[in-house]
């Protein structure tokens, strides 16, 4: 009854058949309606607000040029400290001192890749389960995030590295710290635009002609290359002809898959849990609620797509 009700208004004050949204033609008039560009999920504003990062300002008028140091922290102030610790951005002027302590006490995580490619939309929806529209650009940003397992924590931190032109030129494409501070990196490039690809590609060279300089960087840190945005289907479809012809530049040692965070409820978890018990391996880190996790998702994906949802026994990546 609701449901005849609601498509009834959709027909009447128009005339227009449900087609029309999707940009075909009036079937009583010559009006185009406008093609509307799919959103994957609508922002509950209320409840991810807290994790959402601001744009710079698009305002038409002209702002001064700031120039942002290029290991720039997010502001602690427009994020609260979550309960445990679990989305928690750093202040700006925390450096040396911070690269030190987390060194030591958790598992870290280098996120990088081109810009606009999703990093921040991949890192969120790992430690939140969410995807969120809008992120800050332009500045690096760290997300503290807990396993438990038993009583014991495991402290994992994220280090999204923003690659704004400025930090780009200085550290092409980044410093040696934050190569020397990550457990395992993760490249994100967009599998619509082959120009992230190849510098994905570049990146990970960067970090091979490193290895043979300080001898053991290979297979220590752990590369889990993600080729993002795959629900926009045709323009990762007009791609892959480009992208094909480069494949064969992948070293063997990098895990490579391809996802949205958009969409990917199983494969981004999945993934990235994948990337932690590596590194948990090679850090002889005892992380076997990450396991059962991965148990969880896989039987989920089989099962019951969901089924992550619903489960309340398992702390990882709850809010
Ligand atoms: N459709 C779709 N859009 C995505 C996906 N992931 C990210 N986006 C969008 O892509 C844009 C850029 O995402 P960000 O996460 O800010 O990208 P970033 O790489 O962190 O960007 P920089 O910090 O500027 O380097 C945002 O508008 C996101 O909403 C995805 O899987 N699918």
């Amino acid at each position: 009854m609701v449901l005849k009700k609601l498509l009834q208004s959709f027909s009447t004050p128009f005339n227009h058949s449900r087609e029309n949204v999707f940009g075909k033609r009036c079937k009583n008039s010559e009006v185009t309606v406008p093609e509307i560009v799919r959103t994957p999920y609508l922002v509950r504003k209320n409840t991810i607000s807290y994790a959402r990062k601001r744009r710079p300002s698009t305002d038409n008028k002209a702002q001064p040029i700031q120039t942002k140091p290029c290991r720039m922290r997010g502001r602690a102030n427009s994020v609260p400290a979550s309960k445990s610790g679990q989305l928690l951005l750093r202040k700006n002027n925390e450096t040396e001192d911070w690269f030190a302590a987390t060194r030591s006490s958790s598992i870290n995580i280098l996120v990088t890749g081109a810009k606009n490619v999703g990093k921040s939309a991949l890192t969120v929806r790992f430690i939140t389960k969410r995807f969120i529209g809008e992120y800050i650009s332009g500045e690096d940003m760290t997300y503290d995030h807990v396993i438990s397992e038993e009583k014991r924590k495991q402290k994992i931190v994220f280090l999204d590295q923003s690659n704004d032109e400025d930090c780009y030129k200085k550290r092409m494409p980044f410093d040696d710290q934050n190569l020397e501070w990550a457990d395992g990196i993760i490249v994100v490039y967009d599998v619509g635009n082959p120009a992230t690809y190849m510098y994905a590609l570049k990146i990970i060279n960067f970090i091979q002609n490193k290895s043979s300089s300080s001898e053991d960087l290979e297979g220590v840190k752990p590369i889990l290359l993600v080729g993002n945005k795959t629900d926009l289907a045709k323009r990762w479809s007009l791609a892959q002809c480009e992208m094909k012809n480069v494949t064969d530049k992948i070293p063997s040692w990098v895990t490579s898959v391809e996802l949205s965070a958009a969409d990917g409820f199983e494969k981004v978890p999945a993934s990235i849990n994948e990337l932690i018990s590596e590194i948990c391996q090679i850090k002889r880190i005892s992380c076997g609620s990450l396991k059962k996790e991965q148990f969880r998702l896989l039987m989920g994906s089989v099962f019951r797509p969901r089924m992550h949802k619903t489960s309340s026994g398992m702390k990882f990546g709850s809010i």
